[in-house]
This record gives structure tokens, sequence and C-alpha cells, in this order.
């Protein structure tokens, strides 16, 4: 990095139990210890119109019947069905027709036997009238109406309450609120829910080669790319991205009291980059002198190195991510991701699947690796390869890859016809 301004001196090594960065941690003991660390985020009543992707703390009781009345399931005739028992193409039954009704017509309308309304799906079956008749079985009359076939009593109409009663269960607290959800929900009265809120996140990069996209560059310097995919990366997980900073060495403010400020508005902060082995680590600088934040090497390829604490007043989760741009990504979505999952009370994962290697790949040993493929469909199956070189900086390849392949430490050589288990990458839709 260009860094310029020197931290506190050298870094000390970590006392023991509080994990020495130079012995690897599995991924999961340190998903563990992340995932022990974080907490549902306190729920709140909200519009239901605004709670979408958000997770229900309190089931939602429906406080109306649905259908709420006994109402057509189709355009035609409302009837009593004894009227018309004996109607037929050759010998129809005619009836006087008293009016229209509706849908959103509420007006009580009483039908006695020997005439009939016209009446539209959705309407409210008139008391007295027991079938509705569609107007494909008749001549379509409007003030008198033929009818050529007999239907039963009961029939297109849909009952109140058939669906769910007033008091019944329609969501249980749990229910993570999709589209389907939202119309039952809407249906059943519920204007607002109680939810978890959606993470809001920051993200701040640090580094003093970093030049915002848009700008130019000079020798030595590269595009910010990690602070924009890092808030996509948030967008996509379903979270709210709070802010976009960038820290540079030369700022006034120093990283340690931008993280903390940040912290007091945000749910987690994500920093990238300055948290490895070089002179100028300004996450290290930052925090590794204190309690709060651990600095650890894990075993895994991308995103070796890795910090996480909690800070501030409120304790919020810091999430060190190392700044090559695909440590970041990976690191992002195999710590992060999972992290604000718990924050937003959400019980699921990315779905994953098994798919067959058609060409092979080296992997490190006692690492797992992540990595990039492209995933293709052949029949019924899946098929992955590597989307190209593996490199942490390849930012080329990345964009090729549609998802990763999680290559078990122990592997270090990966075969054509090996089945891998594999992630799609954020965002990303199963292939056609
Ligand atoms: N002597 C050692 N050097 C390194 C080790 C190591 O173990 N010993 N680990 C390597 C690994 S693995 C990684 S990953 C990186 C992580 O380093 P940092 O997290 O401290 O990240 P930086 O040094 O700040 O940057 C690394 C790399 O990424 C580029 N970068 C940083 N931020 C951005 C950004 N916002 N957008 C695009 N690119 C970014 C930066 O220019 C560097 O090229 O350390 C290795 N070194
Ligand atoms: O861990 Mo680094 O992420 O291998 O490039």
């Amino acid at each position: 990095m260009g860094a310029h301004r020197r931290g506190a001196g050298p870094h000390q090594r970590r006392p023991p139990g509080r994990g020495d960065p130079l012995t690897p941690i599995s991924v999961e003991a340190y998903l563990g210890g992340i995932l022990a660390a974080v907490r549902p985020l306190e729920p709140s009543e909200r519009a239901l119109a605004d709670s979408l992707g958000l997770v229900l703390t309190e089931a939602v009781i429906s406080s109306v019947d649905l259908p709420g009345f006994d109402n057509s399931a189709m355009d035609g005739y409302a009837v009593v069905a004894s009227d018309v028992a004996g109607a037929s193409a050759d010998a129809p039954v005619r009836l006087p027709v008293l009016g229209d009704v509706a849908a959103g017509d509420t007006t009580a309308y009483d039908l006695g036997a020997g005439s009939c309304r016209r009446i539209m799906t959705g309407a409210p079956v008139p008391a007295g009238a027991d079938a509705v008749v569609p107007v494909e079985l008749t001549d379509g009359g409007v003030d008198a109406v033929q009818v050529r076939e007999p239907v039963a009593a009961g029939n297109a109409i849909r009952r109140a309450g058939e669906d769910v009663r007033a008091g019944d269960l329609v969501l249980p607290a749990g229910t993570r609120l999709l589209p389907h959800h939202v119309a039952a929900a809407s249906a059943a009265g519920a204007a607002t829910v109680r939810v978890r809120p959606a993470p809001r996140v920051a993200v701040i990069t640090t580094g003093d080669e970093l030049v915002p996209v848009g700008e130019p560059l000079q020798y030595g310097q590269i595009h910010d790319s990690n602070g924009p995919m890092l808030r996509a990366a948030v967008l996509a997980s379903g979270a709210v991205c709070a802010a976009v900073v960038h820290v540079g060495d030369r700022d006034a403010e120093p990283l340690a009291d931008v993280v903390l400020r940040l912290a007091e508005q945000a749910d987690a902060v994500v920093t990238s980059g300055g948290i490895s082995a070089g002179a100028y680590e300004p996450v290290k600088e930052a925090f590794s002198s204190g309690a709060d934040v651990r600095f650890e090497t894990v075993a895994m390829q991308p995103g070796k190195p890795q910090a996480f604490g909690l800070v501030g007043e409120r304790r919020v989760p810091l999430f060190g991510l190392p700044g090559n741009p695909v440590s970041s990504l990976v690191s992002f979505e195999t710590f992060v991701a999972p992290a604000l999952r718990v924050m937003a009370g959400r019980a699921g994962g990315p779905a994953g699947l098994r798919a067959t290697v058609t060409r092979g790949w080296r992997s490190p040993a006692n690492k797992l690796q992540v990595a990039r493929v492209v995933l293709t469909r052949s029949g019924d199956d899946w098929c992955v390869e590597p989307s190209g070189a593996q490199g942490s900086h390849i930012l080329g390849g990345l964009a090729c890859a549609n998802a990763v392949a999680l290559v078990p430490p122990d592997v270090t050589q990966v075969r054509e016809g090996d089945w891998m288990d594999v992630r799609l990458l954020p965002g990303e839709e199963l292939p056609a």
C-alpha cells in the first residue's frame, strides 16, 4: 500500500488464548465465533408495504374472514339452482333479470325463486340465491336470460370464511415476508407488522492507492472497486447500506474514529484492506492493541487474513475484510452475510447444489478453497469449470464466474468428474 503515515509502531503478537494470528483457524470455527457474537436486531412495528424481505417477530392473525362474504367465482347469473334444474339447450329456462351485482356493490340484495341477478366475479351473492350460472351457459340476456344448462346448488360460489377465519393464524412468527406472504397479510387486514429491521451496514475502504471510479488514475493508483462491490453485496444480502466511505492515511479523522462514529448509526461496520502483514495496515493499527477486535489467519483461500470484533458503545460488529477484491467478496459472503442473516432474524441461507467438475484445478493444502467457477446446466446435471485464474486480485475472472465451488482443505487437486459443493455468487440465478 502507498500509505505515508506510520501507526503506533510494530504490531504486538497477540497473547495466547485470544487467537494466535499465525495459527490458522478453520472457516467453521471462525464463523462460529462471529455467529455467537452477533444478535438479532430489536423488532419494531412497520408498514407491511415496507417490510418485504423482513422477518416477522409476531404472527399475523387475520382480522377478517376470507372470503369476507359469499361471492361469485364467475361472471354469470345468481340463481336459485332448483329454478334451472330442467334447463337444456332445447328447452332453456327463462328468468327475469332483476339487475346487476358488480364487485364492490355494497347493497345487500335478496333473491326469490323465479328470478335472477346478473353477477360479476367477486360480487356478493344475493341472499336467497344458491348458485351462479356462468354466462357461457346462457344467452347473456340483460332484462331476461335464457339458461341452457342446469347447475348444482353452490356452483361457482366462494363461501365466506372457506379460506381463513377471523382470528386464524395467517403467517407464523419467523416468516420472512415475500410477495405471497404480503398478499395473505394484506388480505387479512394487517396494515402493519412487527418485524426485525434489515441491518444497516457501513462500508469503509482503506488504502492510499484508491481513487473513486470516474476519476483519473496516476501511476500506482487503482480504482476503489471494493467500496462499490461491498455496497452491492450488502444490498444483495437484503441489508441496507448506511454509508460507503474511504479513509486514507492523510484524512483528518483517524480510521478508528470513523469506525466508532459509523458504529453509532450502523448495525455493522465492514472495512476492506489494511489487516495483513505490511508496514501500513490501518485497520490493524487502529484496533490490534485493544481487546475488542481479533485478527486471525483463517484456513481459507482467498480470504486468509480476517478481523472481527464488537466495537463502540453499542457493541456493533466490525468485520475487517482483506483488501484483495476477490478475497473481500468471498469473505463477505462467507462471514458477513451469515451474520447479517442472524441480525435480521433469518434462519436460512443460500441454496447450495452439487455439480460435476468438467475441468480440474489445483487447490491449496489445508485450506478451504472458494474457487470461482462457471456453473452450467447439462441435462438434469450441473457442471462447473474454473472461471479463469484464481488469484485474489483477478477481477476479470471473477466477473466471468457465476458461482463458487467449495474445495475441502484435504483436496489439493480437483479432477474432472469430481463432485463439488457449489454456491451461486450473490444475486446470481441458476443458468437456463
Ligand atoms: N507478507 C505477507 N503479505 C501478504 C499476506 C501475508 O500473509 N503475508 N497475505 C496476503 C493476502 S492472502 C491478502 S488477502 C492480502 C490482504 O491484505 P490487506 O487486507 O491488508 O489489504 P491491502 O494490503 O490493503 O490490499 C491488498 C490488495 O488489495 C487491493 N485493494 C485494497 N483495497 C481495495 C479496494 N477498495 N478496491 C480495489 N482493490 C483494493 C490493494 O491495492 C492490494 O493490492 O495481503 C496479502 N499480503
Ligand atoms: O487470503 Mo488472500 O485473500 O488469499 O488473497
